[in-house]
C-alpha cells in the first residue's frame, strides 16, 4: 500500500437513499416512516420552477416539525446553473432547525462547485450559530462531473457520499436512451445469433468507486427508474454492491426494502467472513500466511476483504 493509508468512509448506514420532491408535502411523512437510512428532501428535478418557493418553504417545516428518527436528513438543492441555488442554501439553513444533516449537490462538475456550496454553508453556520456541520453529498450526472470525478471526491472535509445520476448522466453524455439505470437493450455483443447485454453504467460507477475509495467517501448508485421492474432494480443494485458502492436510492416506497436487502451482508456471507478471518488467525499462529478454507486459497489480502463485510455488516447493525 502507498504510505497514505486510505481514510474511511463515514460509518454509517447508507443503503437507500429514499427521494420525494419537497413540492409533495403529503408524503414527508410517510418517507420518515420508511425503513430508508437517508432522506433526500428535493428542491430540483422533481419540482417545477413555478412550486420551488413553496417547496422550499414545505422542506423547511417538515425538517422542523417531523420525527425523522435516526435517519440521514438531506436536501437536494438546485445545481449550481440556475438561479434558485442560493436560496435553497440561505433559506433552509437559515430558517431550518437542528435536524437537518446533509445537503446534495446535483450536477457537480468540478472541485469548485463543492468549494462555493462549503463558503455558503460556513457562512451560514457562523452567521446562525449553527453548532452542528453540515455535512455534503454530491451527484455525479454530467461528463464533466465524472471527468473531474478524483478532484471532487477530494474537494472538501464536509463531503461524506457521491452518487451516480444515471439520468443527467445519460443525457449530458449524449447517450441514446431515455431508460434512467439498468440494462438499456441496443448495450449488447452479438456472437453466434447470441445477444450478451453489458453494463454502460459499469465504467463510471467503478471510477466513482475509485474516488470515493481513496478520499473517504460513500459510494451511492442513483435512481433505477422503473420501479415496477424489482428484478431489474435488484440486478442494479446487486452489480453496484459487488463493485463497492454501499447503497443505492429509491424513487418509489417499493425499492426500499429491495435496497435493504441487496445492501446489508447476508448472514451467509457474514459468517463466511468471520470463518475466514479465524482461519487466518489460525494460520498465523502456525507461523503461516496462506491456507486453505473451503477447498481455495485464503491470505492475508482474504482478511482485508472479508473485513469489509463485517464492518458493513457491524455499520449497518449500529444503526
Ligand atoms: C432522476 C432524479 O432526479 S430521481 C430523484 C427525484 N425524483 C423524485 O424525488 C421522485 C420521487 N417519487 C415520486 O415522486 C413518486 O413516487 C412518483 C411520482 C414516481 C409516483 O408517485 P405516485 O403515483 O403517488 O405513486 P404510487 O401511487 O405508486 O404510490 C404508492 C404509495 O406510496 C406513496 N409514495 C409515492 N412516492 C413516495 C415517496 N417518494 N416517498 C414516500 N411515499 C411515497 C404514495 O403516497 C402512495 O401512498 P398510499 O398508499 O398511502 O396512498
Ligand atoms: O439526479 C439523478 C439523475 O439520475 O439525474
Ligand atoms: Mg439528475
Amino acid at each position: 500500500m502507498s504510505f497514505r493509508i486510505q481514510p474511511p468512509a463515514p460509518a454509517r448506514p447508507n443503503r437507500c437513499q429514499l427521494f420525494g420532491p419537497g413540492s409533495r408535502p403529503a408524503l414527508f411523512e410517510k418517507m420518515a416512516a420508511s425503513a430508508a437510512d437517508v432522506i433526500n428532501l428535493d428542491l430540483e428535478d422533481s419540482v417545477a420552477p413555478d412550486d420551488k418557493a413553496q417547496a422550499r418553504a414545505n422542506i423547511i417545516q417538515a425538517i422542523n416539525d417531523i420525527d425523522w428518527g435516526k435517519k440521514t436528513l438531506s436536501v437536494r438543492i438546485n445545481g449550481l446553473d440556475t438561479p434558485y441555488w442560493y436560496q435553497d442554501v440561505v433559506q433552509v439553513l437559515e430558517q431550518a432547525g437542528p435536524r437537518i444533516d446533509q445537503i446534495m449537490i446535483p450536477k457537480v462538475g468540478c472541485a469548485a462547485d463543492v468549494y462555493a456550496v462549503d463558503a455558503l454553508v460556513t457562512a451560514v453556520e457562523r452567521a446562525k450559530g449553527r453548532s452542528k456541520p453540515i455535512s455534503l453529498e454530491v451527484i455525479i450526472e454530467t461528463a464533466a462531473g465524472i471527468a473531474h470525478v478524483e478532484e471532487i471526491a477530494a474537494s472538501s472535509p464536509r463531503l461524506q457520499a457521491m452518487s451516480l445520476g444515471a439520468a443527467d448522466f445519460a443525457a449530458s453524455m449524449g447517450m441514446q436512451t431515455t431508460g434512467i439505470g439498468g440494462t438499456q437493450e441496443n448495450y449488447y455483443m452479438h456472437r453466434e445469433g447470441q445477444k450478451y447485454w453489458s453494463d454502460p453504467w459499469h465504467w463510471a460507477q467503478a471510477a466513482i468507486v475509485a474516488a470515493c475509495r481513496t478520499h473517504g467517501v460513500l459510494p451511492v448508485d442513483g435512481p433505477f427508474g422503473d420501479f415496477s421492474d424489482d428484478e431489474g432494480f435488484r440486478a442494479q443494485a446487486l452489480r453496484s454492491a459487488t463493485l463497492g458502492m454501499v447503497g443505492k436510492w429509491a424513487i418509489h416506497p417499493k425499492q426500499v426494502a429491495l435496497a435493504n436487502e441487496v445492501f446489508t451482508p447476508s448472514e451467509k456471507a457474514v459468517t463466511e467472513a468471520r470463518e475466514i478471518l479465524a482461519a487466518m488467525e489460525a494460520a498465523k499462529a502456525a507461523g503461516q500466511g496462506a491456507a486453505t478454507y473451503k477447498g481455495r486459497l485464503i491470505d492475508i489480502a482474504s482478511m482485508r476483504q472479508a473485513e469489509v463485510v463485517v464492518r458493513q455488516a457491524e455499520i449497518i447493525a449500529a444503526g
